[in-house]
């Protein structure tokens, strides 16, 4: 099996790669323009007779043979997407385009990795993915989440009109080993905050929601959907729910209990509650999360493996 990994140098594209590796009977491709991967990230597998790295922008096509295609490339950190909108939404409607593009033509089967953005700020708790999200189309994360829902609608649109064999993650918000430490999302900077002895930075009002998911646990959901026999989308996602104060207080217990708790402004648009509902995960894909959030926190410290 030849499976290609787009932004397979990123957080979760690393882990995905290195869990890919263990089957010797696949050859990995990683396609990345490295905006916020890095070659570091897969060290262990340069050089390697399966395994071969390519500097490539997805807004570009790609002409290569592959059986599977994991596409992946996209920032994912809100500060990230933010800083080029229009790098993003092109990296996700572009992006998706070129890989529908090139699934098309080599009979490949397509994963996309959506995200939890989709349902924007969602009036409906959990959130099943029967619906249909309340998000904002001309915010400043419009970009990411508006980007993210053209790019499934590609994959539909693809897989109806061309037979194209599509698969759809709707994944949230994960943490792991590997996030890059100024990478601005919630855990790393809790994280990374904590190690160096300063306040933990809690965006107002502190009482918004997350559901935190181990990046092993994240890889797992992902393998299991391509290899199944449901196009989703599919929720992959820990159902358990925590505000922002409580990871606050977690990591503070955890990792450095000296550390003060500090209110600081938040920015717009961020989203009130998010928790998956993962009824379809565990029927049609036989998963859910293994790993609780206190027995994952700890193993982010001062690792990079
Ligand atoms: N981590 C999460 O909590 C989360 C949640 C929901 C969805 N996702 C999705 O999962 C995927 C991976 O997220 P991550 O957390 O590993 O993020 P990441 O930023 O660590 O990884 C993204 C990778 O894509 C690469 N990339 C970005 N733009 C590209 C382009 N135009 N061409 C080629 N490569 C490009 C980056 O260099 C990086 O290696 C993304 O599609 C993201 O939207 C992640
Ligand atoms: O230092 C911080 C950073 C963030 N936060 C809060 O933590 C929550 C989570 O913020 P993050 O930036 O980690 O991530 P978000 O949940 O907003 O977005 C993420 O959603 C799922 C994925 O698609 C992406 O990885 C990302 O867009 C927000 O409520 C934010 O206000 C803090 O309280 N302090």
């Amino acid at each position: 099996m030849r499976i290609l990994v787009t932004g397979g140098a990123g957080f979760i594209g690393s882990h995905l790669v290195d869990k890919l590796m263990e089957n010797e009977k696949n050859e990995v491709i990683v396609a990345d323009n490295y905006f916020t991967g890095s070659k570091d990230n897969l060290k262990k597998w340069i050089g390697h007779p399966r395994f071969e790295l390519i500097r490539h922008d997805v807004t570009e096509p790609l002409l290569i043979e592959v059986d599977q295609i994991y596409h992946l490339a996209c920032p994912a950190s809100p500060i990230f997407y933010k800083y080029n909108p229009v790098k993003t939404i092109k990296t996700n409607v572009i992006g998706t385009l070129n890989m529908l593009g090139l699934a098309k033509r080599v009979g490949a089967r397509i994963l996309l990795t959506s995200t939890s953005e989709v349902y924007g700020d969602p009036l409906v708790h959990p959130q099943p993915e029967s619906y249909w999200g309340n998000v904002n189309p001309i915010g400043v994360r419009s970009c990411y989440d508006e980007g993210k829902r053209v790019a499934e609608t590609l994959m539909f649109d693809y897989h109806r009109q061309h037979g194209i064999e599509i698969r759809i993650a709707r994944i949230f918000n994960t943490y792991g080993p590997r996030m890059n430490i100024d990478d601005g999302r919630v855990v790393s900077n809790f994280i990374a905050q904590a190690l160096r002895g300063e306040p933990l930075t809690v965006q107002k009002p502190g009482t918004q929601t997350r559901s935190f998911c181990y990046v092993s646990d994240m890889v797992d959901g992902l393998i299991r959907l391509m290899e199944g026999e449901n196009t989703g989308p599919i929720n992959i996602g820990n159902p358990g729910e925590f505000t922002m104060i409580e990871l606050a207080e977690n990591v503070k217990e955890l990792i450095n209990p000296n550390v003060e708790i500090k209110m600081v402004e938040n920015t717009p648009d961020d989203p009130r509650q998010r928790k998956p509902d993962i009824t379809k995960a565990k029927e049609l894909l036989g998963w859910e999360p293994k790993v609780k959030l206190r027995d994952g926190l700890p193993l982010m410290e001062g690792t990079s493996d």
